[in-house]
């Protein structure tokens, strides 16, 4: 059998905070909390003429990016089917049913996921950092994987094939 590679990279400066609610069980929405996320990145390929995957540098700061234009923000989904995101030219509204949230357009980032969970938000990242690294790191790469931990150890995990 042939030898694989990969790299992995998690940071300390790969946490972000950020709020959010989930529905789960049909009809149960959760009330709006916070959480300390942790990301871990990993790429999968063959050796460049470095014997790199890929630069660690580079994929840290693909990733870097994308956590730190989360952090500090309130997640919402915009495609849940109940969870209705709307925005004004200041705030954006949300509703489950009876109930209405109201924040600063600012505060606010909407991911195009059904639901804020740890699977999804890894889906956003690995699609985020895949798009803005494919020049660069070319396209001999096998594979990208993000995983998004909500809580000391609760990990959501998600891979794309790197050739989109
Ligand atoms: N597979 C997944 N399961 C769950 C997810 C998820 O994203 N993927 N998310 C949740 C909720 O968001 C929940 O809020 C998880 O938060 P957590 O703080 O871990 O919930 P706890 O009740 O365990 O909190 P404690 O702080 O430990 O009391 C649920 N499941």
């Amino acid at each position: 059998m042939s030898a694989t590679f990969r790299v992995d990279v998690t940071k300390e400066q790969f946490v972000f905070s950020a709020a959010h609610f989930i529905t789960f069980a049909g009809d149960i929405c959760e009330r709006i909390h916070g959480h300390n996320y942790g990301v871990r990145v990993s790429v999968e390929g063959p050796l460049d003429e470095n014997r790199y995957v890929v630069d660690f540098i580079a994929l840290r700061d693909a990733v870097l990016k994308e956590t730190q234009r989360l952090d500090h923000h309130v997640i919402l989904p915009s495609d849940h089917a109940e969870i209705i995101v709307t925005q004004d030219e200041t705030e954006t509204t949300c509703r489950f049913r009876e109930r209405r949230w109201v924040f600063p357009n600012e505060d606010c980032i909407l991911l195009p996921v059904i639901n804020t969970t740890a699977e999804e938000i890894a889906r956003v990242i690995a699609e985020t950092v895949r798009e803005q690294t494919q020049e660069q790191f070319g396209d001999a790469l096998n594979w990208i994987e993000v995983a998004v931990d909500e809580n000391c150890g609760q990990w959501g995990v998600c891979r794309l094939p790197w050739k989109a």
